[in-house]
């Protein structure tokens, strides 16, 4: 079927044909304000316990680059911040663009960062991720910029895999990953209830986003560009810009977790 995607034909201005959603009270990403974000000092501080062992595979799914974890149990879980009980980590993935100039979903006072990672996680209350997905407290999703800078070690573990996943639909192994390491060393963050920022856009998401960014070397940043959206075969469709643009904020409070 004609699929959803980020090309001119089937990109986000036309997501809500098929998913109305696109269109909701509490869609994401946003334009975060700084000046308008209230410190709430009633926020706890974010509690990420990663286990490496429990990383699975990396996957070019189409739409991004996505590392995937085992979560049967409460292994890689995200507690306190402006969340009550435990989420636990199913996959993370990045957002990213054509040139260093854009390609973040959340912007900061209009900034475009030239990546962002996102760390999803959903609430241990529901059954499992899909159950979850579709409660309005269901998920929660850690977002970290990534700016130009030196070489990321952590990153380049996820960068020397990317070959092996060049096409739409490839995955390989991916285990004793810590995503612990691709963390900022301070975990201030600015908070609001969201959504997912693909299709099905569904409204479940506390966002969570960290103000202190990552770097990331500019030949980094072309390996992720280096990936396709297209099947081996096909013509080939260079994976970039690959993020949705900033949504209305319909009157939602973006709280922040520092002065
Ligand atoms: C219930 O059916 C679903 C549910 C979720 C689906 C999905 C298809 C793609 C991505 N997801 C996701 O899980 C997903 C989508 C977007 C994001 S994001 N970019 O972090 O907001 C995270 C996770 C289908
Ligand atoms: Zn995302």
């Amino acid at each position: 079927p004609h699929d959803w995607g980020y090309g001119a034909d089937n990109g986000p201005d036309t997501w809500h044909e098929k998913f109305p959603i696109a269109n909701g009270p509490r869609q994401s990403p946003i334009d975060i304000v700084t000046g308008e974000a209230r410190y709430d000092p009633e926020l706890r501080p974010l509690t990420l316990r990663y286990d490496p062992s429990v990383s699975l595979d990396i996957i070019n799914n189409g739409h991004s680059v996505q590392v995937t974890f085992s979560d049967d149990k409460d292994a890689s879980t995200l507690t306190g911040g402006p969340i009550t009980g435990t989420y636990r980590l199913k996959q993370f993935h990045f957002h990213w663009g054509s040139s260093d100039d854009k390609g973040s979903e959340h912007t900061v006072d209009g900034k475009l960062y030239p990546a962002e990672l996102h760390l999803v996680h959903w609430n241990t209350t529901y059954p499992n991720f899909g159950e979850a997905a579709s409660k309005s407290d269901g998920l929660a999703v850690v977002g970290v910029f990534l700016e130009i800078g030196a070489a990321n070690p952590q990153l380049q573990k996820v960068i020397d895999v990317l070959d092996a996943i060049k096409a739409k639909a490839t995955q390989t192994s991916f285990a004793d990953f810590d995503p612990t390491t691709l963390l900022p060393n301070t975990l201030d963050y600015w908070t609001y209830d969201g959504s997912l920022t693909t299709p099905p856009l569904l409204e479940s998401v506390t966002w969570i986003v960290c103000k202190k960014s990552i770097s990331a070397s500019p030949a980094q940043m072309e390996k992720f560009r280096s990936l396709l959206f297209s099947v081996e075969g096909e013509p080939e469709c260079q994976m970039v810009d690959n993020y949705r643009p900033p949504q209305p904020l319909k009157g939602r409070e973006v709280r922040s977790s520092s002065k």
